[in-house]
């Protein structure tokens, strides 16, 4: 199966008519898991929310297995970036992820037995539903971003948008989401994540897309994360200019068919 899960055509996003991302172009392949990787400020958020029609591009247009998002909402979901969210909302555990079942459902249906068991195993999956009654702002940084993952779980989506999960989170829930998205890859999910620790991009991904408010580089992993494509990314800014050399050497072996 070589579908395409994801097709950005000619996107321009600007804030305050100051362009970000220029004539992005990109073609994203379902059932992969898809890295997004760049410097600070390169655009990796800000992509991800026009994706999620969250920003108004100045131009282009994106579709989701060839259809405009609104025609296929359902079938997207989208982990915010941590900071991005207002953790202090006096909410449960447990209600953060039957919201993301409300918008599957419709918000003015009320949850039913069936409902609240989805929630139930969601939060199973990431190992949370011990704090289902806990306040949300009550979590550490690594459970919220389980809570949250679970959140989007809960809606079975095909296509997964996630902005830096791994950000701040410890080697267990790192662990934790790495085998929940080769999961979701093997039940043919297609899941994309800004990622910013380039030693885990050749583990982590099948497919990389490597952006500097130009797209450089996208396709599979072993075939664009070379050299070139680093120091195009990465440019004079590349404090990591070290540990490319030892990347790249990891690069070189022999990798498995993806
Ligand atoms: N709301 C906004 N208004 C104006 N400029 C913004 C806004 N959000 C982001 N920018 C700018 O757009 C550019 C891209 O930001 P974005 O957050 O998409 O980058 P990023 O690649 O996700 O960065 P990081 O790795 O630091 O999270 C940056 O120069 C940023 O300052």
């Amino acid at each position: 199966m070589n579908k395409t899960a994801v097709e950005i055509h000619d996107l321009v996003v600007a804030y305050n008519r100051k362009p970000v991302l220029w004539n992005i172009d990109a073609h994203l392949p379902a059932g992969k898991i898809i890295g997004i990787i760049g410097p600070n400020g390169a655009g990796k958020s800000t992509l991800i929310k026009a994706m999620m029609g969250l920003l108004k591009p100045a131009s282009g247009r994106i579709l989701f297995f060839d259809k405009p998002l609104d025609e296929v909402r359902e079938r997207v979901a989208y982990v915010p970036q941590r900071e991005s969210v207002d953790w202090q909302f006096p909410v449960t555990v447990f209600d953060v992820v039957l919201m993301g079942w409300y918008k599957k459902i419709g918000l003015f249906k009320n949850p039913g037995k069936s409902d609240r068991e989805k929630a139930k195993q969601a939060l199973e999956k990431v190992d949370m539903y011990q704090y289902r009654d806990r306040q949300i702002s009550q979590l550490s940084g690594g459970q919220q971003q389980r809570v949250f993952i679970a959140r989007a779980l809960i809606q079975d989506a095909d296509i997964y948008l996630m902005d830096e999960p791994f950000a701040g989170v410890d080697a267990s829930t790192e662990k934790a989401i790495l085998e929940l998205m080769k999961e979701m890859g093997e039940q043919g999910k297609t899941v994309i994540v800004v990622h910013h620790d380039l030693q885990t991009v050749m583990d982590f991904f099948d497919w990389v897309m490597m952006l500097n408010q130009r797209l450089v580089a996208c396709g599979k992993t072993q075939d664009v994360f070379i050299e070139k494509n680093l120091n195009d990314t990465y440019g004079g800014k590349l404090t990591l200019l070290n540990e490319v050399g030892q990347i790249l050497s990891k690069n070189q072996m022999p990798q498995r068919e993806k």
